[in-house]
């Protein structure tokens, strides 16, 4: 990486800088997914190397677990770990109540997974993802290979019924072909711009045959770590109904962000 990083990037490396002090020595962690994710781990990664930090992490992609490993993190599958104490993970979208969706990254069956598994969820995002109500990013659902054209014209005939608005549903693509997933299926991408009951469309989309898991997490956060590209950190945490501001000084003093900007 050279140069100055960007506002966002700063957002979210102050996010998941912040968030990294809810990791306690001893802890299993569950490893998000996606650019904000990314610093959350090689944050990790330095408090392993130096502070001596011992944690086992379980990644929810290949990709995380290529980057964990390659930052000295210890690396366990969930069937190990069995139990999380936490899970820290980026978002697509948050609304006031933490609810989220997730996917843009076409992880959230493995996120949502081990999110589900650990005793706390915190998301690291910045500031432009918090939404009054979720839909305006395209909820992503992710879709066993076979039949995928009837798994989504049956998912438009539901949202006809339920009178969802905007069921424009494309396939996600990875250049000419379909977008693979780690569990080797597809992604349908929902534009649905607005969900007014989110908790009722995930329950109905997931009974749909060919349908895995979608992007919709509701219930499973409890804090939200917001950062801004000036270093001030916002932390919210649902169950206490306490907000808590902060400021890290990242430029002049941290060493994995000087390394990264060089
Ligand atoms: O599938 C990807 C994940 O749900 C990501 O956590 C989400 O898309 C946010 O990614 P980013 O931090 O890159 O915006």
């Amino acid at each position: 990486m050279s140069g100055e990083l960007s506002p966002i990037d700063k957002a979210k490396f102050v996010a998941a800088k912040r968030a990294a002090a809810f990791v306690e020595d001893g802890m299993r962690v569950g490893l998000g997914t996606g650019s904000t994710a990314a610093w959350l781990v090689r944050c990790l990664g330095e408090m392993v190397r130096d502070d001596g930090l011992r944690i086992r992490g379980v990644p929810t992609s290949t990709r995380t677990a290529v980057l964990a490993r390659e930052v000295g993190i210890e690396v366990i599958s969930l069937d190990e770990a069995r139990w999380l104490d936490i899970t820290i993970d980026g978002a697509d979208e948050f609304d006031g109540d933490l609810n989220l969706i997730k996917g843009g990254g076409g992880a959230h069956l493995q996120e949502k997974i081990v999110a589900t598994a650990s005793d706390q969820m915190i998301v690291i995002t910045d500031a432009s993802k918090e939404v009054e109500t979720l839909g305006a990013f395209p909820l992503p659902i992710e879709v066993i290979p076979f039949g995928w054209q009837t798994t989504r014209a049956l998912v438009e005939e539901t949202l006809v019924s339920m009178d969802v608005l905007g069921r424009d549903i494309s396939l996600r693509m990875n250049g000419d072909a379909p977008f693979i997933t780690d569990e080797g299926n597809h992604i349908l991408d929902l534009n649905l711009k607005r969900i007014g009951n989110p908790r009722q469309l995930a329950m109905v989309i997931n009974q749909m045959p060919g349908v895995v898991e979608n992007g919709l997490f509701i219930d499973i956060c409890d804090t939200v770590v917001i950062g801004h590209g000036d270093g001030k950190v916002e932390v919210r945490d649902i169950n206490t109904g306490t907000v808590e501001h902060d400021r890290l000084d990242f430029v002049e003093s941290d060493n994995l962000f000087k390394d990264l900007a060089d």
